[in-house]
């Protein structure tokens, strides 16, 4: 798979215009559209579901990529892939079974990645690595857009990419949170291959200028 791709959060999208900014990243140079699913506990805020991905799948022409913040996600898994997601990550923190729930998301179709929120060691992921296509290191704690990047994701960027070329892993590496223009070149020189960023987009005057600058 290609690297150095951007998935803009539709998280921090206008919920009012919606179809008017899915086809504003159509024509984008975005490569994926990053969906935030919260369910309110797994995380302490509700953003959308199942009618908001609809949409999505209408009018998306990008790769779809899912992130599940919600507890049992093996429960929804099947629906959001009907959906259209191409992708769909899973937190560590949310899994009885990870290995399991990859497998599912997988069997089904999708590509399987898995999160991990910024307390989790990435030692943890020694028996999945190999597994999994993609792995999400949250730089900030999930929940809400806008907020802060947490500077030690650069030192589980370099562990992540040591713990993938050691399993012989072909695992992308995401990172979601606080990217901005201040910080997408350093975080594709330090080994992400796909940024998320939601607020960095949205807030900014022309969002698909601001999409061209974070791949440079
Ligand atoms: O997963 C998320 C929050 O849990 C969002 O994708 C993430 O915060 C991106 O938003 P921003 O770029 O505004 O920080």
């Amino acid at each position: 798979m290609k690297t150095k791709l951007i998935s803009p959060s539709l998280l921090s999208a206008d919920f009012g215009n919606l179809q008017r900014d899915i086809e504003m990243l159509n024509q984008s140079q975005a490569d994926w559209l990053h969906v935030d699913v919260m369910d309110g506990r797994f995380v302490p805020n509700i953003s959308f579901g199942f009618p908001i991905m609809k949409t999505v799948q209408q009018h998306a022409k990008k790769f779809i990529d899912v992130h599940l913040m919600i507890v049992e996600p093996e429960k929804y898994v099947e629906e959001f892939i009907k959906y259209g997601a191409d992708l769909i990550s899973v937190h560590y923190e949310a899994c009885v079974h990870l290995n399991r729930t990859i497998n599912l998301i997988q069997e089904k179709g999708a590509k399987a990645g898995v999160v991990l929120n910024p307390s989790t060691p990435v030692l943890m992921l020694e028996d999945i690595i190999a597994d999994v296509d993609l792995v999400l290191i949250m730089s900030v704690n999930p929940g809400f857009g806008g907020q802060k990047f947490i500077d030690n994701t650069y030192k589980k960027i370099a562990e992540t990419k040591d713990l993938i070329l050691s399993n012989n892993s072909t695992a992308l590496i995401q990172i979601d949170g606080g990217v901005n223009l201040d910080n997408a070149a350093k975080l594709f020189e330090a080994g992400a291959d796909v940024l998320v960023a939601g607020n960095a987009v949205f807030s900014s005057e022309n969002p698909a200028r601001t999409i061209e600058l974070l791949k440079l």
